[in-house]
């Protein structure tokens, strides 16, 4: 199958002050990808270069193979076949749903039949009539949607289209949109710093900090084996429990744990080891003790946080049917399947 889009070696710069790094992915046709990172990291740099907004100091963007940035060159957006939805919507109040829908279609030989379908698509039939400012956030942005896609665009970029909605609806919309990609074959590129909406959002997850792409990959592989003490933090939750490589395995306060990469620190270099909350289970029989010093219940499930004897912070996530209190003292082992480790930074 042939790249969608690429980005080699992409540097972007504001007056001379660069906020995008060496910056490098390939998507291919079809696929959903999402940006995402802590606020002021470069996400809408990155969106806005692709959109060609922003030019470029270094490197090329491609689509389908052509060339649309280099530092000499940038193609107009209008004549890029990619669409974009920022997050105010950005509707033209005066127009209705249905000229909205149909602005940027105005020589389209089926104009009307498009405008129509697209109605049907985004469930927008019965307010096809309505202005703008008689929708709601969720109403708008699905006729954003629609006008971005009216053009029949080769890639969309959506600029966190679903943060000023509340949580219920944006989970809702942003399902219901990645299922209208997916059975139109749009690629797109969310931008977002929500996590979760990153997860269920996209195929593949680019995690920026401070202009550079630090990791590339399925939200699957970015959860369980993140590339960089960052991506570990700022993706779900977790703690670092300090240890020791020892052979095959990790010497920790909480036992011996196998270790996946046995060739790669000598015997005894001080290591991290990544513990998430569904890596810790409760064992009555174990030997190592914790003490419950936080507790939220979280309806199917309750997350406990739990402090060790030598006053480590771990967390676990336990099924609501077993309710322990707080100040009670629990056995607890280790059941990871993936075992994330870091050399220890050195103080
Ligand atoms: N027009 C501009 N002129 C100068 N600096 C800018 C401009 N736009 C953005 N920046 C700076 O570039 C950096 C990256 O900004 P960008 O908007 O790409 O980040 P972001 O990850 O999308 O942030 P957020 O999640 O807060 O929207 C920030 O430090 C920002 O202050």
């Amino acid at each position: 199958m042939s790249t969608l889009l690429s980005l080699q070696n992409v540097c972007c710069a504001y007056d001379e002050q660069p906020v995008v790094q060496d910056f490098g992915f390939t998507m291919q046709p079809g696929e959903i990808c999402s940006l995402l990172g802590p606020s002021g990291c470069g996400k809408t740099t990155v969106l806005r270069a692709i959109a060609g907004f922003e030019s470029i100091t270094t490197g090329v963007i491609s689509l389908c193979g052509k060339p649309l940035s280099t530092p000499t060159s940038v193609k107009p957006p209008e004549q890029r076949q990619i669409g974009m939805v920022f997050q105010d919507y950005a509707l033209f109040p005066h127009l209705t749903v249905r000229q909205n829908i149909g602005f940027g279609i105005v020589k389209h030989p089926q104009r009307q039949q498009r405008i129509t379908r697209l109605l049907e698509m985004t469930n927008m039939t019965a307010f096809e009539h309505r202005y703008p400012h008689e929708l709601s956030g969720g109403q708008q942005q699905r006729v954003a949607l629609a006008r971005a896609m009216a053009t029949e665009p080769k890639l969309l970029l959506l600029d966190e289209p679903f943060s000023n909605l509340d949580t219920d609806l944006r989970r809702r919309l942003s399902f219901e949109v990645r299922q209208i990609l997916k059975d139109q074959g749009i690629s797109a590129i969310l931008v977002t710093h929500d996590q979760e909406e990153a997860f269920a959002f996209a195929d593949q997850i680019g995690v920026m900090q401070q202009g550079q792409l630090l990791q590339w990959n399925t939200p699957y592989h970015i959860y369980h084996e993140p590339a960089t003490q960052f991506v570990a933090n700022f993706i779900g939750q977790g703690h670092f429990l300090p240890g020791q490589v020892q052979g095959k395995h990790l010497s920790t306060e909480l036992g011996l744990i196998n270790n996946p990469t046995p060739h790669r620190w000598p015997e005894g270099s001080p290591i991290e080891v990544l513990l998430r909350p569904d890596d810790i289970i409760i064992d009555t029989a174990s030997t190592i003790r914790a003490d419950i010093i936080y507790k939220t219940f979280m309806g199917a499930t309750t997350q406990y946080t739990l402090r060790l004897k030598t006053g480590s912070i771990i967390e676990s996530v336990l099924s609501s049917h077993h309710d322990y209190d707080w100040d009670e003292e629990i056995g607890i082992r280790i059941d990871a399947q993936h075992v994330v480790v870091f050399p220890a930074p050195s103080h």
